[in-house]
């Protein structure tokens, strides 16, 4: 593991602790530290998608890459619209999927790796929503009446706990002590938190720093002499877009709106703009692998 990823974690990790020992239920702290680390490592961790492939990306390709997130965007908010409890599924799988990737950045599994990265993600999720499942049910009524859904919270931890033991035993991962360790420990922390706190942190310092510094380790031969400093200036374009465009169609939605329907639409916000960031990064660190 990177150091920065090792001190990402551990932030994590202290800030997921003094919120249970010391802030739990002040809406001020949940609400500050979900804006922040939304705005500095969540969107701007999905804002060079563009150069992964193609650092050099010319003006032409730039515009067809546009042009081909936008359609994938334009095609899944047809689905949200027409098939919602569909999208939602696909949303809650590729979303699985993507986090648990980002657990073996640097890591080349030999088998069953898309199903591991599937499984570890679905532990992870399992554990932010069933820990405030009744939170989880209030957000997503808009769409479907999960209630019927609570019970099966401890099948699927454990379930999908002891299948991913299992899937990276056959692989012979080496780590598989302190992975699983960290499975448990981080596990039992998401799982006491606030669901967007839960949420916020993992996908903060498990999913979107991870995936940054892998993203600088491998755009750094591109950047000039200030590396850091250009690296944030690209990022800048699009994750102003993002924050920009969802900040916009959250105030028309505002009046009148209850606030977890703000929620929730902010979630399917995040929910098309992730969909082609993850065929890219799926690409982008597949390839890097092979
Ligand atoms: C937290 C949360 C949800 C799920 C959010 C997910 C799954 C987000 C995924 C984000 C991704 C994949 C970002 C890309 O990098 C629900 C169930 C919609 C509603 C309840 C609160």
């Amino acid at each position: 593991m990177r150091n920065i990823e090792k001190i990402g974690k551990t932030i994590g990790l202290m800030i997921a602790i003094v919120y249970l020992l010391f802030f739990q239920g002040n809406q001020i702290f949940e609400w500050v530290l979900f804006a922040s680390i939304l705005l500095t490592i969540g969107i701007p961790h999905g804002a060079l998608d563009h150069l992964l492939l193609n650092p050099k990306i010319s003006n032409k390709g730039l515009v067809k890459f546009i042009l081909k997130y936008l359609a994938i965007i334009v095609v899944y908010l047809v689905v949200w619209i027409f098939l919602p409890v569909p999208a939602l599924l696909a949303f809650l799988l590729m979303s699985a999927y993507h986090f648990g990737q980002s657990h073996f950045i640097g890591n080349d599994l030999q088998s069953k790796k898309k199903t591991t990265y599937l499984i570890t993600g679905v532990f992870y999720l399992s554990v932010i929503f069933w820990g405030d499942f009744d939170n989880t049910a209030i957000i997503l009524k808009g769409i479907v009446d999960i209630s019927p859904l609570s019970g099966f919270g401890w099948p699927i931890i454990i379930g999908s706990f002891i299948l991913s033991m299992i899937l990276l035993v056959k692989n012979s991962y080496a780590d598989w002590r302190i992975f699983s360790l960290e499975m448990v420990i981080i596990g039992f922390l998401l799982y006491q938190l606030p669901l967007l706190v839960g949420f916020i942190i993992y996908f903060g310092f498990w999913h979107a720093l991870p995936s940054m510094t892998e993203e600088y380790q491998s755009l750094k031969w591109f950047l000039g002499r200030n590396k850091l400093k250009n690296f944030i200036k690209r990022l800048m374009p699009f994750t102003a877009a993002s924050v920009g465009g969802m900040w916009l169609i959250l105030a028309i939605f505002y009046p009148g709106s209850e606030p977890e329907e703000l929620v929730l639409l902010f979630f399917i916000l995040v929910s098309l703009i992730s969909a082609p960031h993850i065929w890219y990064m799926n690409l982008f660190l597949e390839t890097k692998k092979n």
